[in-house]
């Protein structure tokens, strides 16, 4: 039997002094798609933080086999869509997924073929900072699935879609699940939620 993705057991975080996180535990195993909601403000972005090792927690988590740590060993084999993107100064919507392409190797899509997936053909030669918002999602999520990865960790990636490229991104997401990819998504779209497990976060006490 394999070894789940991901083990979390009594996390709590403090941010601020104040607690966000209280005893949270989570298992995921390869091939899961996650939802984790809840309300706003209830620490599902800085849960999703805590696996991405960007936020240092109380209890233990590990990811793939052992605490995830903000370094490129660790990036090779998780892809994040956090809500902070960064664009590279000079570099064109085609020369970012190039340099996706080209860092982490042969990936999942072509990147002309990405253009087409992400209907991002037609801005392609434009810098990232001239896109709308919906756009500029549609490039990270590209940059994202673009690349090899084991799981995907994803904050809102619903933020700034229109609903057909929202059912489209449902589809990109069970076929990653389907050829052994593991998702984690934050989410406040039911369409998302609907072909997920649930994880609902409540207040911290
Ligand atoms: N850097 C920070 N310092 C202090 N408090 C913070 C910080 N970042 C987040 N918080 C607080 O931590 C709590 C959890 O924030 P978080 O962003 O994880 O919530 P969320 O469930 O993802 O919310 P939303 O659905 O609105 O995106 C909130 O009350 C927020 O105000």
């Amino acid at each position: 039997m394999s070894e789940p993705i991901i083990v979390a057991r009594g996390v709590d975080v403090e941010l601020g002094g104040v607690p966000v996180l209280s005893g949270v535990d989570l298992t995921v195993e390869p091939g899961e798609v996650v939802a984790v909601l809840g309300a706003n403000g209830v620490g599902k972005t800085t849960l999703l933080r805590c696996l991405a090792g960007l936020q240092s927690a109380s209890g233990s988590v590990s990811v793939l086999g052992r605490p995830p740590v903000d370094e490129p060993g660790f990036w090779r084999e998780v892809a994040l869509v956090g809500d902070e993107p960064t664009w590279y100064p000079g570099l064109s919507v085609r020369e970012h997924l190039e340099l996706m392409s080209g860092v982490h190797g042969p990936g999942r899509l072509e990147v002309g073929a990405a253009l087409d997936l992400f209907e991002l053909g037609g801005c392609a030669d434009r810098a990232p900072s001239s896109l709308s918002t919906g756009q500029r999602q549609r490039l990270s999520l590209a940059m994202a699935l673009l690349r090899p990865s084991r799981l995907l960790l994803l904050d809102e990636p619903e933020r700034g879609l229109d609903a057909a490229f929202r059912e489209r991104l449902a589809g990109l997401l069970a076929v990653y699940a389907d050829d052994g990819g593991t998702v984690v998504m934050v989410t406040h779209d039911p369409r998302f939620a609907e072909d997920a497990r649930h994880i609902a976060l409540e207040a911290a006490a």
